[in-house]
């Protein structure tokens, strides 16, 4: 057994080598069994934030994660110092399986797509009803990426205080979104109860464009947030600077997450399988068995007219659902 400096986790095995020469090496991966269990909350020019067992702690990538990302909801392994003392660094020697990966689109010189946030559950499409006005294409972009990370759809329409929201809802009606209506100024007496209600026990990333309100909301459920302006906070370990980054929130009782997403703007669609996102369509998905193999669901060979046309679902499904594969097409201001 030969150890790699002592930064390396990775014992090399070399394995005497078999009667046909030499056999390869075997990598026995380290099990870690003391490792503690983490969950990331920002992560910074590549330091991580973690809370472990309820204290906040500062960590880099183990060597041995390759090229492996660490992001905004994994979960991780970490050993080394875990005391969360000024100036302490502690090691993430391990990324669990990730539930869902939500991916962003990639700056312009940038040609991956990256993974935005792990393990959310829900998508919380923050829109106002007015000022700025809301952008349905906007939306449904959305709306794909989310169906097609497999998170659940919330939509959250603010500023109701200057238009009326049945419009949009009316829009969004056939497909069956979930939905809650804002205004600033009863978010602070009890308005923000509605939206509190729909993140109980889960993890929802809050996407909207700026301008919206998301700020004035996410703080009205997080009030503790507020004091991460000026001074590193207690909550999240995040000070000024890094206040564009992904950042993850505990809400105040405990039950659930706020994930903020700051600068991320749009996302990456165009490697949205057409078969994932008719997934949240159970009333469509089983006519597409009569589809030509590939089928865009939106060419004249598409069987779901035909589903459509017996009756199995209703035409402004169908319509919803195209449109919404329509809206992968990358189009100038998204
Ligand atoms: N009339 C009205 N204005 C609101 C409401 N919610 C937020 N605003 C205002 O809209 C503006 C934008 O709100 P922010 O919370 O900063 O919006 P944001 O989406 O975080 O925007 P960026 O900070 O630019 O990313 C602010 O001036 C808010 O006071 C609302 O319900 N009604
Ligand atoms: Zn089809």
């Amino acid at each position: 057994m030969r150890r790699y400096g002592k930064d390396s986790d990775e014992d090399d095995i070399r394995v005497r080598p078999g009667r046909r020469g030499s056999r390869p090496r075997t990598r026995i991966r380290p099990k870690h069994e003391d490792a503690s269990e983490g969950f990331v909350t920002t992560v910074d020019r590549g330091r991580c934030t973690c809370l472990v067992d309820g204290r906040v702690i500062t960590a880099m990538k183990a060597r041995e994660l390759g090229r492996k990302s660490v992001v905004v909801g994994d979960q991780v392994a970490l050993v080394g110092d875990l005391s969360g003392d000024e100036g302490s660094l502690a090691r993430i020697v391990r990324v669990e399986d990730r539930d869902s990966v939500l991916r962003r689109t990639a700056d312009d010189d940038d040609p991956y797509e990256r993974v935005v946030v792990a393990n959310a559950d829900q998508m919380a499409i923050v829109t106002a009803l007015a000022d700025p006005e809301p952008r349905p294409r906007m939306i449904d972009r959305c709306l794909v990426a989310a169906y097609d990370s497999g998170l659940e759809p919330l939509l959250v329409l603010t500023k109701s205080d200057l238009a009326p929201a049945d419009p949009l809802l009316d829009v969004y009606a056939p497909l069956g979104v979930p939905y809650v209506v804002t205004t600033r100024d009863t978010l602070g007496s009890g308005g923000a109860d509605a939206v509190r209600e729909r993140l109980k026990d889960r993890m929802t990333v809050f996407v909207g464009h700026s301008g919206v309100g998301k700020t004035t909301l996410v703080n009205a459920l997080v009030p503790e947030r507020q004091r991460a302006t000026g001074h590193v906070n207690a909550v999240t370990g995040r000070g000024r600077h890094t206040t564009t980054s992904v950042l993850a929130l505990p809400l105040s009782d405990g039950a659930g997450w706020v994930i903020d997403t700051p600068g991320v703007r749009s996302f990456g669609l165009h490697h949205v399988d057409p078969g994932r996102v008719i997934k949240a369509f159970p009333d469509l998905e089983p006519g597409t068995e009569g589809c030509p193999r590939a089928c865009s669901h939106d060419e004249p060979d598409c069987a779901l007219d035909e589903w459509v046309a017996q009756g199995q679902a209703e035409p402004a499904r169908l319509e919803s659902l195209r449109r919404l594969l329509a809206s992968r097409e990358r189009r100038e201001g998204d």
